[in-house]
């Protein structure tokens, strides 16, 4: 909750802290303020929230060191790519400014916007610009939360980032807290108009309110109904007590649900489910199933849109494909590795009927590069080697990718696996691609059927995989565990320390391709 009774803290642009230089003030909560600032060591944009401890009563300060310390914990555990991403943390010790010695920071990947500030610039009873993606994203990182056991209790458009290319972030981990069992316990804080209704009639004991997954499901039911409406709340109020008291009246029954007409209608069902006023009810609701549906939506939304016909797209979302998604979704960061590609590659390439195997790039090549007389199909080659040479990891070369590629789909941009869920040049399944999506030809989309799109996003995810096998010790034989993954997910390959039996053939054909491109 906003208290507007606690003056925002003013620190100066060009002020030097935890290893970054201030620019300029971004906004305020309850308890902290984000800055703008930009790394000393290499000028990159990021954030920095200060949680201060000045200002409060002593059992204010207690309430603050909790929410500090969640807030730290679970920023620091926060490993996928929708959800921001704390790159350090430090406690200052600034003797001479009281207003700041002491004050926790948090130094992050900056966002260029929150879909907050979104919701507020589109239109009332009119859903915002690339709603079904949005929530999609929402709903994945939301899931990979729950399946950790974690739920995140804060859920509102303040607290949702949106980076620069559009992809969504989840924030303010806070109010975050682990399940014991079914329940986890928070202090009784929250934002009035996105907390459920049986909220207000749960005891805080000594060690809070209990919390549970479907309080999450119901922020995001408020929070989708307002993607959908131009910013509407699902209840009537001009205040937020005053919407939270209708919130409570339909709970008992006493007033019926009332969904903007601006939420399109193959919406509705969803997001009543998530506003069911019975706690049970919506808990049947889980986040993964949630992601399911609400993937489904976006999808048949995209294929109605008037998007670029895909082919055998008829089948639905199948499990394995989100069980990949969810599993994927251990993940790490990526946008930060791969900002996106700054190409241009046009329309998705040919396949070339070429069967040369060239040897390896010419004299003075570096190494991996994809060798002149191969048959990686030329259009192509820019693409795959501006991905490859974005990421820091040696193994992920334009070879490597190119292999991939060829294993996946023949550099076929249109190929499609219906019984499998997978699509385009890389195969991706749509559920995972939205967790890893990169607009690889600048066209404002993100598109699996896109190669550039495809395979921009494939090298985010295979170089984010490779980073994350080194830090679980896995050092032998890395490209073929990277393949693996992609094929599997980071945590199957991650659990049994090698390449699983299961897609060794698959490898191997990847293998063999790499050491006809050169390695
Ligand atoms: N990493 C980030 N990059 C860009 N903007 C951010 C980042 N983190 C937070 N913000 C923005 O900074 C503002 C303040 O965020 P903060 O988390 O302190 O408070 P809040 O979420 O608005 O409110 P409360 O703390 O009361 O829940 C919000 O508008 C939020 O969207």
């Amino acid at each position: 909750m906003n208290d507007p009774g606690r003056p925002p803290l003013d620190v100066p642009a060009g002020r030097l802290v935890a290893g970054t230089r201030i620019t300029g003030p971004i906004g305020s909560g309850s308890w902290g303020s984000v800055y703008a600032a930009e790394e000393l060591a290499d000028g990159a944009p990021v954030a920095v929230k200060f949680l201060r401890s000045d200002l409060l009563t002593p059992g204010q300060r207690r309430t603050m060191a909790e929410l500090v310390e969640r807030e730290v914990r679970f920023s620091r555990q926060a490993d996928h790519p929708g959800l921001v991403r704390t790159l350090r943390t430090a406690t200052l010790d600034e003797p001479d400014d009281p207003r700041l010695d002491g004050a926790v920071v948090l130094v992050m990947e900056r966002a260029e916007r929150s879909l907050q500030d979104l919701i507020a610039a589109t239109p009332p009873h009119s859903p915002a610009p690339e709603a079904e993606r949005l929530l999609t994203e929402i709903c994945a990182g939301l899931a990979h939360m729950h399946q950790h056991g974690w739920v995140h209790g804060d859920l509102k458009g303040a607290n949702i980032l949106l980076m620069p290319g559009g992809a969504v972030r989840l924030a303010d981990f806070g109010l975050t807290s682990e399940l014991e069992g079914t329940h986890a316990y928070v202090p009784p804080l929250g934002s009035l108009d996105h907390v459920p209704p049986e909220w207000w009639s749960q005891r805080a004991g000594s060690r809070g309110v209990p919390l549970r997954p479907c309080a999450d499901v119901w922020a995001f039911g408020v929070l989708a109904h307002q993607v959908l409406s131009g910013g509407l709340h699902p209840f009537p109020g001009a205040t937020a007590r005053a919407r939270s008291l209708a919130a409570q009246s339909y709970a008992r029954g006493a007033a019926p649900l009332r969904l903007d007409d601006g939420v399109p209608e193959r919406w509705r069902a969803l997001v009543t489910a998530c506003l069911a006023a019975d706690p049970a009810e919506r808990g049947r609701l889980d986040a993964a199933e949630l992601l399911r549906r609400v993937s489904l939506l976006a999808r048949s939304e995209a294929e109605s849109g008037g998007r670029r016909p895909r082919p055998g797209r008829t089948v639905p979302l199948v499990v394995g494909g989100l069980a990949l998604a969810l599993a994927a979704a251990g993940a790490a960061l990526a946008g930060t590795l791969l900002p996106g590609h700054g190409g241009s590659p046009s329309a998705p390439p040919p396949v070339t009927g070429s069967t040369s195997l060239g040897g390896p790039g010419g004299p003075g090549a570096p190494t991996g590069a994809i060798p002149e007389g191969s048959d990686v199909p030329v259009a192509l080659r820019e693409v795959i080697t501006g991905t490859a040479r974005r990421c820091p990891e040696p193994e992920v070369t334009p070879a490597l990718l190119a292999a991939m590629l060829k294993a996946e789909s023949g550099f076929d941009a249109a190929a499609a696996r219906p019984r499998s869920d997978e699509y385009g040049i890389a195969m991706w399944t749509p559920a995972v691609f939205n967790a890893w999506a990169q607009d690889g030809d600048n066209d404002g989309d993100r598109d699996y059927m896109s190669a550039p799109d495809a395979i921009v996003s494939m090298g985010n995810y295979v170089c984010w995989l490779d980073q994350q096998f080194k830090h679980r010790g896995l050092s032998a034989d890395l490209p073929a565990l990277v393949v693996a993954g992609y094929r599997t997910s980071d945590k199957t390959v991650a659990e049994a320390g090698r390449v699983p039996d299961r897609v060794r053939p698959h490898v191997d054909h990847v293998m063999k391709y790499l050491a006809e491109y050169g390695g």
